[in-house]
C-alpha cells in the first residue's frame, strides 16, 4: 500500500512590519521580522502511479483549482516537465488538516504552499534547491518563500529578499477578532503608512520586541473596529500587534502559564491560541533538511 507523508505547515508572525515604498506596479516594499510559531496545519500527500493532481480533504469556499496546495503541485509539476521533457510527471494526492484561520494574518494558506514544495520536491525526488523552490513558491505569494527556507527571518522586498535570524521564543497569545480584512483594502488606504525610512537589520534587531510595530496598524483600527477593541483587551496584558494586515492580533508572554491564564479569558470572547515562537521550522525538522 501506498504510504501518506504527513507534513507540518506552521504559521507566522510578523513581530515588526515597515512599508518603506509603494512600487510602480502598486505593490509595498517592506521590512519585516518574521518568526514562526508552532501552531500548524497538516498537509497529507500520498505518491499517485499516474500524473494527476487531485485534492482529498479541501477547504470549503475554495475551489480546488485555487487552491494553494494544488497550484503549488502543479507549478511543481509543470517545472519538472518542462527540465525533462522525456519523463512522465508523478502525481499525487493531497489533503489538508486546516487549523490556522485563513485570511488571519497569519500565513496558512503560502505555509500550506511551501509544504507540498518541499514534501513534493522529496517525494518525486526532484532535488531542487531550498533558492530554486524558494523563487518557485514567490509566484505564490510574497510569503511563501520564508516557510520554504525554514527560518525566522529579517525580510525586504515583498518579502522575498529573506536573511535568517534568531529571535527570542516568547510564549505567545493569538487572537482572530472575528473579521475577514482585505489585505488589497489596506494596502490601498490613502492614510497607509508608507514612507517609514528604512533601517538596518542590525538596528531593528538591536531596538528589539519594545521598539517593533506594524504600519498597517492603525488603518486596521480604523477599518475594523472589532480588531481595535481585540488590541485594546489584550494591551492590558502585555503590548499587542497586528500580524500582517490582520486579523490576528498577538502579545508575547515569558512562560507558557502567563500564556495561557490570558488566553482562558480571551477565549471567552474570541477563537485564541497559544503558541511558542520558533526559529526553525518544524516541517524543516520532520524532512530532516
Ligand atoms: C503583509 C503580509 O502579510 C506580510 O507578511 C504579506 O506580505 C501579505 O501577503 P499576501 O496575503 O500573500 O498578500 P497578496 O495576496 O500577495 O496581496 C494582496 C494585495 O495586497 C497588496 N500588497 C500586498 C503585498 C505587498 N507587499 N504590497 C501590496 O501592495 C496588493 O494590492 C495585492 O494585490
Ligand atoms: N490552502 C489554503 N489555505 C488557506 N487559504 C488558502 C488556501 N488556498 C487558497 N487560499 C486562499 O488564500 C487566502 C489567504 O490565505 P492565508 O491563510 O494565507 O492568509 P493570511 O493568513 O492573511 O496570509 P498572509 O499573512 O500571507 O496575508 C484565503 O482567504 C483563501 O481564499
Amino acid at each position: 500500500m501506498t504510504k501518506t507523508l504527513y507534513l507540518p505547515a506552521p504559521a507566522k508572525l510578523n513581530r515588526l512590519l515597515h512599508i518603506t515604498r509603494r512600487r510602480e506596479d502598486g505593490y509595498h516594499e517592506l521590512q519585516t521580522l518574521f518568526q514562526l510559531v508552532d501552531i500548524s496545519d497538516t498537509i497529507g500527500l500520498t505518491p499517485r502511479d499516474d500524473h494527476r493532481i487531485v485534492l482529498n480533504e479541501g477547504i470549503d469556499d475554495v475551489a480546488h483549482e485555487h487552491n494553494l496546495v494544488v497550484r503549488a503541485a502543479r507549478l511543481l509539476q509543470n517545472t519538472h516537465l518542462l527540465h525533462n521533457a522525456m519523463e512522465t510527471p508523478r502525481g499525487v494526492t493531497l489533503s489538508i488538516e486546516k487549523r490556522l484561520p485563513m485570511g488571519g494574518g497569519l500565513g496558512g494558506g503560502s505555509s500550506n504552499a511551501a509544504t507540498v514544495l518541499l514534501g513534493l520536491n522529496h517525494l518525486w525526488q526532484l532535488n531542487l534547491s531550498v533558492d530554486r523552490l524558494a523563487a518557485l513558491g514567490l509566484q505564490l505569494g510574497a510569503d511563501v518563500p520564508v516557510f520554504v527556507k525554514g527560518h525566522s527571518a529579517w525580510a525586504e522586498g515583498v518579502g522575498e529578499k529573506l536573511t535568517s535570524v534568531t529571535l527570542d521564543t516568547p510564549w505567545f497569545v493569538i487572537l482572530h477578532p472575528g473579521v475577514s480584512v482585505s489585505t488589497a483594502a489596506v494596502f490601498q488606504d490613502p492614510e497607509l503608512t508608507r514612507n517609514t525610512p528604512p533601517i538596518t537589520m542590525a538596528r531593528a534587531l538591536q531596538g528589539g520586541a519594545p521598539t517593533w510595530r506594524n504600519d498597517c496598524e492603525a488603518v486596521v483600527k480604523k477599518r475594523y473596529p472589532p480588531i481595535a477593541a481585540a488590541l485594546d483587551w489584550l494591551n492590558c496584558f502585555a503590548p499587542s500587534q497586528l500580524t500582517g494586515t490582520g486579523a490576528c492580533v498577538f502579545a508575547a508572554f515569558e512562560t507558557q502559564e502567563a500564556a495561557k491564564q490570558i488566553a482562558r479569558n480571551a477565549s471567552q470572547h474570541w477563537p485564541t491560541w497559544v503558541a511558542k515562537g520558533l526559529n526553525r521550522s518544524p516541517l524543516h525538522d520532520a524532512l530532516g533538511g
